[in-house]
């Protein structure tokens, strides 16, 4: 099981349009509505690829309401807080070529009694869960403290911590121990407070992140693949995407594909020994054990080589192909098996480090 936590979810009105002109009066080629927040991404790409998941997220409003009407459409295994705010929609703009641009609402303020309750769900759906994975803005009334305090007690539960969410909330993940942070280029330079133009740039940055406590970094980075730095590895990758529609929600699917091949692989090596649940179960932050199991033999290997990591080689490459399937569909719409092109993913096991990445962002 891996649990969710959504603290600015939102409904996701996409809209295809020919071209983008400022202060024209556009008509649509089509439109559809998704339900939205990253953390809702991670589970609705994990329930459509048969991986177990249950989304906490804050929810008010008729907004909120059509939120979790869509999620129990989908199936989605909700546990929803009702709070006094309405929840916000985020509107995407995506042109034909493949151009996307977003307009996010900041989102009902979450008072500290209701950032409580979706603490307390959070803490509660963790019980069972392999992983805890929080994502996205924080609404207004969460602050970066707060937020961290939230990770402290997910760590503290013992439950493997994955973060995706930018700014001083990203920094305060990684200072509490999450075992895995995502950040995009744009994050991750961000938080480091740099220019990121090379492979060497991003993993450098990666470091800086794992030393504030972090126990690894996959590093999305748009049309260059994406990178996973942890303590003994160093890894990239890409897929080709041919018809880009939509790069929202992409890396989303990117963390749901990596951690459920990786779910699925501790699983295999469990055997029959047990449910993935026991074995994913850890006894402190990133900082005083490795992010992830059987790094011993990767170790004495030294340096840092993907080769020695098939488990992370393979979920990096699962996280690509999904991520890569989440592009080539419209709107926030998360993959589903028959969409994976895994044919098409490439992976660099020894990361050429002083590339410079292609891509701007
Ligand atoms: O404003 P945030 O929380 O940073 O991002 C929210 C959001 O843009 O992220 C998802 C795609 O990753 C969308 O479903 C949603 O609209």
């Amino acid at each position: 099981m891996i649990v969710t936590v959504t603290l600015n979810p939102s409904l996701d009105r996409a809209i295809e349009i020919d071209h983008l002109a400022r202060g024209d009066v556009l008509r649509a080629r089509s439109a559809r509505l998704d339900p939205g927040g990253k953390g809702v991404n991670v589970s609705r790409a994990l329930l459509a690829n048969g991986v177990a998941s249950r989304a906490v997220l804050p929810c008010g409003g008729d907004e909120g309401a059509q939120l979790v009407r869509l999620l129990a459409a989908e199936g989605v295994d909700l546990v929803a807080v009702p709070i006094g705010g309405q929840t916000r929609s985020n509107i995407t703009l995506a042109e034909p070529d493949g151009t996307v641009t977003k307009v996010n609402e900041p989102g009902p303020t979450l008072s500290a009694v209701e950032f409580d309750a979706v603490t307390g769900q959070a803490l509660a759906a963790a019980g069972t869960a392999g992983w805890v994975v929080v994502c996205g803005s924080l609404p207004p009334g969460v602050t970066p403290a707060a937020f961290g305090r939230l990770c402290d007690r997910i760590v503290a539960a013992g439950v493997r911590l994955a973060v995706d969410t930018s700014g001083p909330a990203l920094r305060a993940a990684a200072e509490a121990g999450a075992h895995l942070v995502k950040p995009n280029r744009e994050e991750l330079s961000d938080v480091v407070g740099r220019p990121l133009g090379s492979r060497s740039d991003v993993i450098a940055a990666a470091d800086q992140v794992r030393a504030w406590g972090a126990g690894a970094v996959l590093a999305s980075l748009g049309a260059d693949g994406a990178i996973l730095v942890t303590a003994d590895t160093v890894v990239s990758g890409t897929a080709a995407v041919t018809a880009p529609r939509s790069t929202v929600g992409a890396g989303d699917a990117l963390l749901a594909g990596f951690l459920a091949a990786l779910t699925r692989s501790e699983a295999a090596a469990a055997g029959a020994t047990g449910p993935t649940e026991t074995a994913n179960r850890v006894s402190g932050p990133a900082t005083t054990a490795d992010t992830f199991t059987a790094v011993d033999e990767a170790r004495a290997g030294g340096g840092r080589d993907g080769r020695l990591r098939p488990d992370l080689v393979a979920a990096l490459a699962e996280g690509l192909a999904w991520g890569a399937a989440a592009v080539s569909l419209p709107g926030s719409r998360m993959p589903r098996p028959d969409e994976m092109r895994r044919g098409d993913v490439v992976i660099h096991p020894d990361s050429d480090p002083v590339r410079s990445l292609a891509s701007q962002g």
